[in-house]
């Protein structure tokens, strides 16, 4: 199901993911209504624990919410200092794609090859501050890579030019694997991601502090259109 839902991103383009950190979540269902009226294919979400960041966000029971009001592909970015102790559960409430952060583990390859066989897509994202090398032995065990263009830990950061280097080296070295950026993704900065290779654009702010999320929406599609030579 999950592979499926994987094929469903790939098949889906250069896409917008937004982060659902901002939403309102005292309104939920309306916000997930808006996000798929405005075009959403895949959905973003931040699961932070207070420690492995400063920040804590959600868990199991809001994923298992979203999924009971939403059929779109679930991107769960995990900020969390032990992930393989919340994978299956994560699975179970209904993430297609999850995400473990590298610095938060000691084998990440290891790591990639339980979360897929609990039946989810995987990726591995890296902080602004890790380098390229700390994927060596994981690349090949995962089916994407979230390249963070803030520090993890929180929505409304500015964006880091770091990534893209980044990103262009990935795209060249793993051109099969997806790729994503995360932080600071707005009108301004997403055109430059997407010449540098990337395939998912998670953007927080530049959606959830405008009034209209369809025109926010189209408005970034247009700029990755506009970046692609
Ligand atoms: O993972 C994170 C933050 O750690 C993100 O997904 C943010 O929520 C993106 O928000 P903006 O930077 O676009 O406001
Ligand atoms: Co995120």
């Amino acid at each position: 199901m999950s592979q499926d839902k994987l094929e469903l991103i790939r098949n889906a383009g250069p896409s917008v993911l937004p982060s659902l950190l901002l939403c309102d979540f005292g309104d939920l269902k309306t916000e997930l209504a808006r996000l798929e009226d405005a075009g959403t294919r895949v959905l973003h979400l931040d699961v932070m624990d207070g420690h492995f960041v400063p920040n804590l966000t959600y868990g199991m029971p809001i994923v298992e919410g979203i999924r009971r009001h939403s059929d779109l592909p679930m991107d769960v970015h995990l900020m969390i200092s032990d992930p393989l102790r919340y994978a299956q559960p994560m699975v179970d409430a209904g993430a297609d794609l999850l995400t473990f952060h590298v610095e938060a583990v000691e084998d990440a390859g290891a790591v990639a090859r339980e979360i897929r066989s609990m039946g989810a897509a995987v990726g591995v994202a890296l902080n602004p501050d890790t380098d390229l090398s700390a994927l060596d032995g994981c690349l090949d065990e995962v089916d994407m890579v979230l390249v963070m263009s803030v520090d993890a830990g929180f929505g409304g950061q500015s964006f880091n030019p770091v990534a893209l280097a980044k990103l262009a080296a990935l795209k060249q070295s793993h051109p099969d694997l997806l790729l994503e950026i995360d932080g600071g993704i707005n009108l301004k900065t997403i055109a430059a991601a997407r010449a540098a290779g990337c395939d998912l654009f998670v953007v927080g702010s530049a959606i959830f502090k405008q009034d209209d999320y369809a025109a926010a929406i189209a408005g970034l599609d247009a700029e990755i259109a506009g970046g692609v030579s």
